[in-house]
């Protein structure tokens, strides 16, 4: 028999582990008045290259799992481990892209700002932050506007200038709260695109928030359905990025996410099927 050292086998282990492990996690928001359970008992696996969506109607608790996986809120129950340490703050390996366009430090120019985050960090300093930045700001396709300030661009542009200061910073895992939601129909459409151009360049790990079933389906190869609120894991599906019909139940993938999603409450809470919205 092989006897391997411990390290050895730590390493082994680590290797066949999913790289984000949330395992049932109920996270809570305590007000002066209420204590509002966000999700109850979720679970979820994300493995290394995953694009792995959260959809769910608004409520549902999906950007407060990813503030959770981001480090800014913690479990009251179940755990929450990255490559098998749990995660007890925010750290560089998760780096956030938000729905917002003034994620961006309007007195510093597109290159700078990606710079920022870099120097900050300690990862990089001088011409190797600059390298970086520049190298993420062509995967964008940004170059011709790394030295234009935030507010000269438009709101796709300031989304892609997030995107690559997220990707810079080369975290474990991008988390992407409903990063195209406040992007008109076209723009998201080719936001969507160049999301899974640059994901085959790069085949980076992204989590990525949604209440988009179409923009599941086309961003996502595996989708966690959660509930209306509290959020609780309704199933977890598949996608190929096309919504096809399925042979043997004939149906689409989009009816059928939301025949899971509403078919017990025989409701329409706030999703959508449009691409763009
Ligand atoms: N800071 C907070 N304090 C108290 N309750 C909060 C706070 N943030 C969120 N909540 C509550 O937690 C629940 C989940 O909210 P969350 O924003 O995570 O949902 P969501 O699925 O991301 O919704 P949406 O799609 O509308 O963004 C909701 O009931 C919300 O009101």
């Amino acid at each position: 028999m092989l006897l391997r050292s411990r390290a050895e086998a730590e390493v082994l282990e680590r290797l066949g582990r999913p790289l984000l492990e949330v395992r049932g996690v109920t996270l809570q928001y305590k007000t002066k008045q209420h204590l509002v359970t966000a999700t109850y008992r979720v679970d979820f696996n994300v493995v290394e290259g995953d694009r792995f969506v959260l959809l769910g109607p608004s409520g549902c608790g999906k950007s407060t799992l990813l503030k959770a996986v981001g480090g800014f809120l913690k479990p009251v129950e179940g755990t929450i481990t990255l490559k098998g340490h749990t995660i007890d703050g925010p750290g560089p390996d998760r780096m956030m892209v938000f729905q917002e366009f003034d994620q961006l430090l309007p007195w510093k120019t597109v290159k700078q700002n990606v710079m920022f985050t870099l120097v900050a960090s300690g990862k990089l300093n001088g011409r190797a932050a600059e390298e970086k930045a520049l190298h993420y700001l062509e995967k964008v396709n940004l170059t011709k506007f790394a030295d234009s300030y935030p507010h000269t661009l438009s709101g796709g542009m300031k989304q892609r200038v997030a995107i690559a200061r997220a990707m810079a910073m080369e975290p474990d895992i991008l988390l992407m709260d409903e990063p195209f939601a406040a992007l008109d129909a076209l723009t998201r459409r080719k936001m969507q695109d160049e999301l899974l151009q640059l994901w085959e360049g790069t085949r980076f790990t992204v989590l990525f928030v949604t209440h988009s079933i179409l923009e599941a389906i086309k961003i996502g190869n595996r989708i966690l359905l959660l509930s209306a609120h509290p959020g609780q894991v309704k199933a977890e599906l598949n996608s190929t990025g096309e919504d096809a019909v399925d042979e043997t139940t004939g149906l689409r993938l989009s009816d059928r996410i939301h025949r899971l999603l509403f078919a017990e409450q025989g409701e329409e809470v706030s999703m959508t099927t449009q691409l763009g919205h």
